[in-house]
């Protein structure tokens, strides 16, 4: 079976093409767990491939609670899934091992949990204290509607609390402490609840979700825009760009359609018509210098990439998260990049660029440290360096499986070894 992928581009670095993204993860998962929450009143349409997507429908399809014997259940690398179903299972009548791969066992879950087990949940952790794997017996007995919750580690946990507030007997008030990080990812939650009939109260720092009912309803899933920054980056890397994506609007509940403004930087236009949106590539000289990302995390390997590749020597910021994602992306960024003699330096909170050294060798072999984005954000090199080799490539399954056949579509040669 051949593991990894040979990137190049011949010619003239010119793209013109129409590419169809799969829907986002993030949407999905809600209307997944929605709509198991609602029995069967909320459906949804146009759910996507990507495999954190795909695993959490058949474990929620497949599930059992009606038993008393324990059931495995294994979200493999997806972390929306992890946080979403400790929750949703608290709530449900069994006794569940909550499990996925050995990263997602130090991928931190105390604080959700915690948060739970404050309001009457009975959860164990079955080998390190704060971290999957976790044994879950549900159903929760509610023994207090008032829950305080850290919110600069990861905004997954609040959306998770959220989803199940309104299915629990005295409701859910929920305090958030500290900064709150990935907010958009939290107003996608509360938007979602709403178009199934399900009303939130958020006054300054507190969120209220009161015993509700859900309404029959459809939750539309939008394409991942985290999927089409990986088409922003390929025409900030081209000398010529035209790209169609169909499906995305101006409006959408994804934090990260901001890729839209943050690349206007580079000179990439984004016109929306005919149902989607596109990619234009305009000569412009890049002059922002600082990027904060803390709303859009999943967009800080793209853009860091895109501005080493320019020689942009750029700060950026809000990027605290990251060390507890797929990988330590921080980590890997610094460790890829200095392949093409770009450092990524920590200082105070915030991380500097220093393109000086910048250089394209003839071929360049990255590593992906089991990270969809580390393959992503880095194959758009292949418009600078004649061949790059990307390590692991069934890793962009996660959130966009068709990755290498798109780019393969848009003009680029993909040869797998
Ligand atoms: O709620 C979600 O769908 C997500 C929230 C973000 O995580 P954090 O809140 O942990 O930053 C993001 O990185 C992740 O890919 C998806
Ligand atoms: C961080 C991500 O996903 P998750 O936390 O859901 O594993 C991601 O897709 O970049």
């Amino acid at each position: 079976m051949s593991k990894n992928v040979l990137l190049s581009f011949k010619g003239n670095k010119q793209i013109d093409t129409e590419i169809k993204l799969t829907g986002s993860k993030s949407e999905c998962n809600r209307a997944l767990i929605i709509s198991a929450l609602s029995k069967g009143l909320v459906s949804v349409d146009n759910l996507s491939v990507a495999a954190d997507t795909v695993t959490l429908n058949g474990i929620l399809s497949g599930l059992k609670t009606d038993n008393s014997q324990l059931q495995t259940v294994d979200v493999g690398p997806a972390g929306t899934a992890m946080r979403f179903l400790t929750a949703y299972l608290a709530i449900q009548n069994g006794d569940f091992l909550l499990t996925g791969t050995e990263r997602m066992k130090q991928r931190p879950i105390g604080i959700l949990a915690e948060a739970i087990k404050s309001i009457g949940g009975n959860i164990t952790y079955l080998e390190n204290d704060g971290f999957p794997p976790l044994q879950i017996s549900g159903p929760l007995k509610q023994t207090s509607s008032k829950v305080k919750i850290k919110g600069d580690i990861s905004s997954q946990y609040i959306s998770a609390l959220l989803m199940i507030a309104s299915s629990l007997p005295l409701g859910l008030t929920l305090e958030i402490e500290g900064e709150l990080t990935s907010k958009p990812y939290v107003d996608m939650t509360l938007a979602m609840l709403e178009q199934v009939g399900i009303r939130n109260d958020w006054n300054e720092n507190t969120i209220t979700i009161e015993p509700q009912s859900f309404k029959t309803a459809k939750l539309y899933v939008e394409p991942d825009w985290s999927a089409a920054s990986y088409w922003y980056a390929i025409a900030a890397l081209s000398d010529e760009a035209e790209i169609f994506l169909p499906g995305l609007n101006g409006y959408s509940l994804q934090g990260d359609s901001k890729i839209t403004e943050i690349m206007a930087n580079f000179g990439i236009t984004s016109q929306f018509k005919n149902g989607g949106v596109y990619l234009k590539k305009e000569p412009k000289k890049v002059e922002r210098k600082i990027f904060d990302l803390k709303e859009c995390p999943d967009l800080a390997q793209t853009i860091v990439v895109v501005c080493a590749a320019l020689g942009h020597d750029a700060t950026f910021t809000g990027l605290e998260t990251l060390k507890i994602k797929e990988t330590n992306r921080v980590l890997a960024l610094k460790t890829e990049l200095a392949k093409i003699g770009v450092k990524f330096i920590e200082k105070n909170l915030s991380y500097k660029l220093d393109c000086s050294g910048l250089h394209f060798p003839e071929k360049i072999t990255i590593s992906t440290y089991e990270d969809h984005r580390m393959a992503m954000a880095f194959a758009p090199l292949a418009l600078k360096i004649n061949t790059v080799e990307i390590e692991e490539k069934q890793v962009v399954e996660k959130s966009y499986p068709y990755f290498w056949d798109d780019l393969e579509k848009a003009g680029f040669t993909v040869v797998s070894i």
